[in-house]
């Protein structure tokens, strides 16, 4: 019961509702017609939309009208003036993504995550089998269906890089300072032997040398390759730290990233597209394509896409977790529907320190070009083991938020951590929080941080001579759909719409 009261407030934040409160008992009901308001008080862009071009409204009226009645929409974006004549109320912005695994994968788990504000759910490929995964996907429709919730299905490839195998079934293994492990291409009957570790990737011990730096996971753990011995090759342990199943392993040379092997492997493997196949059928909303080296993948992928699964609606993200997604950024991001910072990886390839500087200017050149734009990975790491995050998390969360991210992604702390609910609610609180600095002054024209051309999609503003195109709807009953907008200048770009069956009628 207060799962539905949440996701009641969570839909109609109190300041924008209209007419009687709704029981908090009741589940939300659905939808009977969408319509844009000609003029609501609140909402001065949408105003400005129905102005400016009316054919938008006739866009928005295309959706089924099996009552005849008339309902007008709210958007779930604000603009700054409504953040301060709202009292900062019904303004979460920022998009929740949350990682499902074995510790969020119930029909239960993932309701809470629901209430809690999970806008999207991953479900990352390189974990897991397909049954796996269908059965999230599956569960996450249900919910939908079945309680009004509106949670896109995002699914990740896995990508063909160089990874350990899934460490024989445990959880994790701690590599302790000094130890010496085997990393080996061989196939070992269950369970492992003690220290040793499986890789993927069948050149590894020919591509490797003695004095090689080994990285884990882009550094949770270091080790120096010692010995080589036919297919084994031997390392020691220099930082110790927890390996995970499937990290991701690079190798370095002089203080450089050996990556012309990296640089030679397809970016979407044979088993990425099965996986992709496996998508499709299954309808999920996003694909988040793994180490994305240039726009054609995209490109291709995409007209994959369209011919596989004809009026496919499904978005492609680019993941930019590469030196050489970094090369071609943006026309990768404009052949793309959005992109994810996939800072886990990227800290592989690049020293750490260029991380925070890369993640801005992605967010950036996301926002100016109008696409969507996710930050990923190890925003509250520690809370996968504490119930507190550190203040470190907090401030780059903090900055995530203030860059206009239009999503910030859990990982471990929701697929495998203790704490999930918890890690969410403190992003959610982020995505709500007040940070009137940010905020442009009286008067202004704009956001100072955004400038005045610059729309994303969690302002959801339209602007004259947009070609705006709503044309995907989450199937009902749900209080939310999902839309897509073209910019006049070909841009896309995607929000949620919030629906209020008992707002009056313009
Ligand atoms: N479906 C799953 N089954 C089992 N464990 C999972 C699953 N999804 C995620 N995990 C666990 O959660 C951790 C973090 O998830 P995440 O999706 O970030 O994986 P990752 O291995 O870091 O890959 P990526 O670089 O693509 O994010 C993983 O290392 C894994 O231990
Ligand atoms: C999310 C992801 O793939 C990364 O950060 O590497």
């Amino acid at each position: 019961m207060a799962a539905a009261a949440a996701v009641h407030s969570l839909l109609h934040p109190p300041a924008a509702r209209k007419g009687p409160a709704p029981s908090p008992l009741s589940p939300p009901s659905p939808p009977h017609f969408l319509r844009l308001p000609a003029a609501h008080p609140r909402l001065p862009h949408l105003h400005r939309l129905c102005a400016a071009s009316p054919a938008a409204a006739s866009d928005l009226t295309a959706f089924p009208n099996p009552s005849g009645n008339l309902a007008p929409i709210d958007v779930d974006a604000a603009t700054e003036a409504e953040r301060r004549e709202n009292g900062f109320r019904s303004t979460r912005r920022t998009k929740l993504v949350c990682t499902v695994g074995p510790a969020t994968s119930s029909p239960e788990q993932l309701e809470a995550l629901a209430v809690g504000g999970m806008n999207v759910a991953r479900v990352n490929m390189c974990h897991g089998d397909r049954e796996w995964h269908r059965g999230v996907i599956r569960a996450v429709r249900r919910l939908n269906e079945e309680k009004g919730f509106a949670v896109a299905v995002m699914m990740d490839t896995e990508g063909s890089e160089i990874h350990m195998g899934d460490l024989g079934g445990a959880a994790s293994a701690k590599a302790e300072d000094g130890e010496v492990w085997t990393f080996s291409v061989r196939a070992f009957e269950l369970p492992l032997p003690e220290r040793t570790i499986n890789v993927n990737y069948d050149g590894f011990a020919e591509d490797v040398i003695v004095g090689d730096e080994l990285l884990v996971d882009g550094g949770m753990a270091r080790f120096e390759v010692i010995e080589k011995l036919g297919p084994d090759v031997k390392c020691r342990c220099t930082d110790p730290g927890l390996l995970l199943p499937r990290a991701n392993l690079t190798f370095w040379r002089d203080g450089s990233i050996v990556r012309e092997r990296n640089a030679m492997l397809p970016t979407i493997s044979s088993k990425d597209w099965l996986d992709i196949d496996f998508g499709i059928a299954e309808g999920v909303d996003f694909i988040a394509v793994s180490f994305v080296k240039s726009a054609e993948v995209i490109k291709h992928l995409k007209s994959y896409i369209a011919a596989r699964s004809r009026g496919s609606d499904i978005s492609v993200l680019a993941k930019i977790e590469s030196i050489d997604s970094l090369k071609n950024l943006e026309e990768i991001i404009r052949a793309s529907d959005g992109a994810m910072v996939a800072r886990g990886d990227m800290g592989a390839q690049v020293p750490l320190e260029q991380v925070p500087s890369i993640q801005q200017k992605v967010v950036q050149l996301c926002r100016q070009l109008n696409k969507p734009v996710i930050v990923a990975s190890q925003l509250l790491e520690s809370m996968i083991e504490y119930p507190t995050p550190t203040r470190a998390e907090v401030a780059d969360v903090s900055e995530a938020v203030r860059q206009r991210a239009d999503a910030l992604m859990l990982s471990g702390e929701s697929a495998m951590g203790r704490y999930p609910e918890k890690a969410l609610s403190l992003l959610r609180r982020h995505g709500e929080q007040p940070q009137p600095h940010l905020l442009p002054a009286q008067g202004q024209g704009h956001d100072p941080v955004r400038g005045p051309g610059d729309c994303s999609l969690r302002h959801a503003a339209v602007h004259p001579g947009d070609e705006r195109t709503l044309r995907k709807s989450h199937s009902s009953p749900c209080h939310m759909i999902l839309y897509e907008m073209i910019r006049c200048d070909g841009a896309r770009t995607f929000g949620t719409l919030n629906l209020k069956e008992d707002s009056s009628v313009h």
